[in-house]
């Protein structure tokens, strides 16, 4: 259990500025990260790894030369936001494009692609990889859908490598993908980690039993057996992986580097009694085995689990796999040193504009940050539950997130309330900071939300019925077009449809704004309500379909306390400007 913070939600800043006062000779920070503090040949494809913090030394300790370039790294188990890897990537760029690197998560994929579309229109060449060697996580046939783990470091390293050595990005790209394509990993876990501030593990396993099949975020196992001896987990463990050999490849004498992964409490020496029968066992298959790794190096926090990773070579990625490299978590060889970087310190953010806006907009602006206000209070009121629920088949973090999240937009909207901002700007600021400060899937669609209702209320007129029914029509089909969610899916979108059809429905029907969002709150609620009965299809809590059965999904539940809380701010409001009037 983590005892060591001072704010839990502090935790992962604290965390990197010492991990940066510590590493100082390889990592400098950076505006949503670190970035190396070495120069690096121009020209060069930079690789930008990054995800949530809790999985170290994933991802800063994997920056340095034959490494990685830099690092976006987000709040524990939540994906850094577009904003930080957009930093990032910017304080690593070389010249010769970019590759970002990640786990394939939902919210990683989201933010990732968002960074990267930013990257592309001032003209960088950007590409991605996202690492799915996890083979518990989806069936052979559903490969792309699978989640990134300690295979993150093989993918990683070859195409940082492959930089190094002066590929173009094409090739890099090409490599990296050759690396994922023959890399797979299976995990198991004794006991479930605990988030700083936490009360719970946010899973636990039954006395004498281990789960099986687990990820780096505490998330459910697919299965469970009593605890093996040893060497009984270390036969679980290389039969799957047998089982499952890449295309294209003969096991028998093909040359592999095993990787067991110690997700975050578990002894050196209990991985080295497990590496013993590991090592035993791919010598009878006839497997050459090629510097193997044994220790931490993708966590899951303060987990106690394991992981093997197989990495299935070539001569090109055997080559590249043992390249010199020297990152804080990860040296080999000899490296020629490079000069440091010049030290531009981190990147300030540069203070927005504040476009004009008429009376009726910025007096709007007044009302959508007292709207702000009421979400962040319902959050704050039901963060534990939210992470409970979320921990049923997701990762816990939800709760955490949401409320970074809508803090960090409530700050920023008084922020441009203050300079005299009108409704749309203040929505935009608020959608900023929320998608940057909370990262994670729900960072990203919320922030995506707040910024369409921007754009449909404008900062010249009094948003009217019509305006937010078509601002709130506008944030479902643009977080519907990047999520790919559908309703039935068991995500948000199953809140924010019925809440959309019905609020429309009541502006055309003539009633008052506060009048058809309290109906669609209604919509809303009893759409929360009923995601229980879902399977979800979508996000963290696929791979455990059938426990998230009989509980809503957590992100539809917070959609329907904040419209909730948003109605009666609406109504808090009305009466304030009745009773205005009735003084007058
Ligand atoms: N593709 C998607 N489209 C819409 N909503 C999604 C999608 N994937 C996940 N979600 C929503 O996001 C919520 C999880 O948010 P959060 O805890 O921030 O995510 P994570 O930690 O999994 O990145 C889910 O409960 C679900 O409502
Ligand atoms: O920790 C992680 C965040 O996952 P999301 O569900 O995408 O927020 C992940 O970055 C680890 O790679």
């Amino acid at each position: 259990m983590t005892r060591l913070f001072n704010e839990p939600a502090a935790f992962a800043d604290e965390m990197i500025e010492g991990f940066v006062a510590s590493h100082g000779r390889w990592v400098r920070r950076v505006s949503g990260g670190v970035a190396r503090n070495t120069r690096s040949t121009p020209g060069t494809v930079a690789l930008v790894i990054g995800g949530g913090s809790g999985h170290y030394p994933a991802f800063g300790g994997l920056v340095g030369q034959g490494l990685a370039h830099g690092a976006a790294m987000g709040n524990l188990f939540a994906s850094p936001s577009a904003q930080q890897i957009y930093n990032v990537a910017k304080a690593a760029d070389n010249g010769g494009g970019i590759l970002l690197g990640y786990g394939n998560y939902a919210g990683d994929v989201l933010h990732f692609t968002k960074a990267q579309e930013k990257l592309r229109k001032e003209g960088i060449d950007c590409r991605s990889i996202a690492v799915t060697d996890d083979i518990s996580s989806a069936p052979p046939s559903e490969r792309a859908k699978r989640r990134g783990i300690a295979g993150d470091l093989t993918v990683f390293k070859v195409a940082a490598a492959a930089s190094e050595a002066g590929y173009t990005l094409d090739d890099v790209v090409q490599i990296a993908e050759r690396a994922n394509h023959r890399t797979r990993s299976f995990g198991v876990a004794f006991t479930g980690c605990t988030l700083p501030g936490a009360e719970q593990p946010l899973f636990t396993v039954p006395e004498g039993r281990m789960a099986v099949g687990m990820g780096i975020h505490g998330e459910p196992g697919i299965g469970e057996t009593d605890i093996p001896t040893a060497d009984q987990l270390a036969e679980l463990m290389v039969t799957k992986l047998l089982a499952e050999v890449p295309e294209g490849v003969e096991i028998r004498r093909s040359r592999v580097v095993p990787i067991l992964n110690g997700l975050g409490s578990v002894k050196y020496e209990e991985l080295f009694v497990v590496y013993r029968r590991v090592a035993q066992l791919l010598a009878e298959a006839g497997l050459d085995v090629v510097d193997p790794q044994v220790g931490e190096l993708v966590t899951s926090f303060d987990m106690a689990g394991t992981s093997l990773t197989l990495f299935w070579l070539d001569e090109e990625l055997e080559h590249l796999w043992l390249a010199p490299a020297d990152a804080p978590a990860f040296r080999r060889g000899a490296i020629t040193a490079q000069a440091l970087a010049f030290d531009d310190g981190e990147l300030a953010d540069v203070e927005r504009s504040i476009p004009a806006a008429t009376a009726e907009s910025r007096a709007a602006a007044v009302r959508v940050l007292a709207a702000l206000g009421a979400a962040k209070d319902v959050v704050g009121a039901n963060a534990d539950e939210l992470g409970r629920i979320d921990a049923i088949a997701g990762d816990g973090d939800h709760g955490i997130g949401m409320e970074r999240g809508v803090r960090a937009a409530v700050e920023a909207a008084a922020d441009a309330v203050a300079r005299g901002a009108g409704a749309a700007t203040t929505l935009h600021f608020a959608g900023d900071a929320w998608a940057d400060k909370a990262g994670g899937t729900s960072g990203a669609l919320w922030g995506m939300a707040l910024r369409a209702v921007a754009d449909a209320l404008g900062d010249a007129n009094a948003p009217d019925g019509g305006a937010v029914a078509a601002g709130v029509a506008d944030a479902a089909a643009a977080i519907m077009n990047f999520g790919k969610a559908k309703v039935g899916d068991k995500t948000l979108v199953d809140v924010l449809v019925p809440f959309r059809d019905v609020l429309k429905e009541g502006v055309q029907d003539g009633r008052s704004l506060t009048d058809a969002w309290g109906t669609a709150v209604v919509a809303a609620q009893q759409a929360a309500e009923d995601t229980a009965n879902l399977l979800p299809l979508m996000g963290r809590a696929r791979p455990h379909a059938e426990k998230s059965l009989g509980t809503p999904d957590a992100g539809a539940v917070s959609m329907a306390l904040i419209v909730q809380a948003i109605y009666e701010s609406l109504l808090k409001e009305n009466t304030v400007e009745n009773s205005i009037k009735e003084t007058a």
